[in-house]
């Protein structure tokens, strides 16, 4: 029988941490991922004219995020920095259907974006009882005491910029949680220029390669006896004395028995259970175009945003204050459509030009429409082409030999992260009532010698790299702990 001290299940970033911490204490471990590459949710294309993030591009609360710091230390001295560290943090250029680049008045449209934030913020704060309601609600609550005193484009436009919390949690703003919406950064994001795989290839490179079984899915988790009994799809067995599952949110929550999920014996604690139907999963992806030549003109712009178009309630919101006619406003929400129109939802693009010198777009996608673009994806250049074209647009300035209805991408990279089954989605996300506290709770107390790890098991950098990074390394040292090999405090809630 196969029997290890530790056995780790999944071989992202935070199964990678502990395998790490454990390998420097000289602990018998076994890393069993389900995929024929580590990595998880990092995954850089290489194919490309540069390196392509499919899954995480920046380090988040870079002011707070020891990964990062790790990192900066490593490159004390270096002749080189290797990930190729950028600050993507220049404004924006914001554009729409029927708003060119520069036509709105962005600095008075985002008076009204931190406006709007303080106000989401208050009302949870001032009442923390308050029952939670979606996004666009909250923007129409607050629509309704302050719009008398915006302008039309603020009313319009402002929704439409609250809405890039879309692109961070990949789950429409009709959908969200407002009170777990907004995102307060500690510090500023950092792209990885090189390919944020970098990060991983290093953590490999200091572990034993035997150690890594790719291809390995686990089916079962027996722990009825001391020894935990792991069970691998093609029939093999492994046994460990303990056990840090790192398998993603999305897969713990599946019922016994669906395609894809984990049976565990005995099953999981009603506790655990419970916090898991409490929590939703965001659908965050990326298309990537390359084309011939940068004919977009801004190539001092980082990064754009097509704004989608203004929604057809706080258009008639509008009409109706005009008119000084009284309007019942309804949060009506429209059923997702199998085939998205392009402009109904928001569209960030990094300018790959400015930041790394090759003519290509970066596109994020959120929920419903990342879905169909992934199932879908020789459906992605015509989904985007009238938001680029309308960039095109206002891009060639002057006589020039392209003519924006032509544009068209010579390759085409769409994420699949929806449909990989090790993943089915991006990552954890909060609807109306969702509690990612009690989670996060009840998982990192784990189940004595079964403890978990993952970007969903901490609120500290939670659904982040960083997060999954030190919640992989809080249960490796927890073990060490346990084992008598190093002294300390355990960690969990
Ligand atoms: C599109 C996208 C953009 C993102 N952008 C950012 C960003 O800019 N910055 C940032 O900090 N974070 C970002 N994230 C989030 C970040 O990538 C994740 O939080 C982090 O990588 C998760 O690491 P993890 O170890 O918790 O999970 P994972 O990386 O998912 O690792 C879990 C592993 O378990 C394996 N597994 C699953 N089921 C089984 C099974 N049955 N048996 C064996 N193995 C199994 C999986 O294959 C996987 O390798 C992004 C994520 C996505 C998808």
């Amino acid at each position: 029988m196969n029997h290890h001290k530790v056995a780790i299940v999944g071989a992202g970033i935070s199964g990678l941490a502990a395998a790490q911490l454990l390998s420097e204490k000289n602990v018998d471990f076994i890393v069993l991922e389900a995929r024929d590459r580590v990595g998880g949710r990092i995954q850089t294309c290489r194919e490309g004219l540069t390196p392509y993030d499919l899954g995480a591009s920046w380090a988040h609360d870079t002011l707070t995020n020891p990964l990062f710091d790790k990192i900066l230390n490593e490159l004390d001295g270096a002749e080189k920095d290797r990930y190729g560290l950028y600050y993507d943090d220049q404004r924006p250029l914001y554009f729409g259907s029927k708003v060119g680049p520069y036509y709105l008045d962005i600095h008075k449209i985002e008076q009204v974006v931190k406006e709007l934030e303080k106000y989401i913020e208050l009302e949870y704060f001032e009442d923390i009882d308050k029952s939670d309601v979606s996004l666009y609600e909250i923007v129409v609550q607050y629509l309704k005491k302050q719009g008398r005193m915006l302008t039309e484009e603020q009313v319009l436009y402002a929704p439409q910029l609250v809405r890039h919390l879309e692109l961070w949690h990949g789950i429409g703003w009709k959908e969200m949680s407002s009170k777990f919406g907004l995102v307060d950064n500690v510090g500023r994001n950092c792209l990885f220029k090189e390919g944020y795989d970098k990060v991983v290839t290093d953590i490999v490179s200091s572990l034993d390669e035997n150690r890594l079984i790719k291809e390995a899915i686990v089916t079962k988790i027996d722990r009825s006896k001391p020894s935990i009994r792991i069970e691998l799809s093609e029939g093999s067995e492994i046994t460990a004395d303990w056990i840090i599952c790192t398998i993603p949110q999305s897969i713990l929550q599946l019922k016994s028995g669906e395609k894809g999920a984990i049976e565990w014996v005995p099953p999981l604690p009603n506790r655990i259970k419970e916090s898991l139907g409490n929590m939703s999963w965001g659908k965050l992806g990326k298309i990537i175009f390359e084309f011939d030549e940068p004919w977009w003109g801004h190539h001092n712009v980082d990064r754009f945003v097509a704004l989608a178009d203004p929604d057809p309630y706080l258009v008639s919101f509008w009409e109706a204050l005009k008119s000084k006619a009284t309007l019942n406003l309804s949060t009506h929400i429209n059923q997702p459509k199998a085939l998205p129109d392009s402009w109904d939802f928001p569209v960030l693009m990094l300018n790959l030009q400015k930041i790394a010198d090759v003519p290509a777009l970066l596109c994020f996608t959120q929920g419903d429409l990342t879905e169909y673009l992934e199932r879908n994806p020789e459906q992605a250049w015509d989904y985007m082409r009238p938001i680029i074209t309308k960039l095109a647009h206002h891009s060639l300035e002057g006589p020039s030999s392209l003519d924006a209805e032509n544009i068209k991408p010579t390759k085409t990279f769409v994420s699949n992260w929806t449909i990989d089954p090790f993943s089915r989605g991006s990552y954890a996300a909060c609807k109306p009532g969702n509690d990612p506290t009690d989670l996060v709770i009840q998982l990192s107390r784990g189940m004595n010698n079964v403890r978990f790890a993952g970007e969903h098991t901490i609120l500290d950098g939670a659904g982040a790299v960083h997060g999954a990074w030190m919640s992989g390394r809080r249960e490796a040292r927890n073990i060490l702990i346990k084992e008598g090999i190093i002294e300390g405090e355990i960690e969990e809630w």
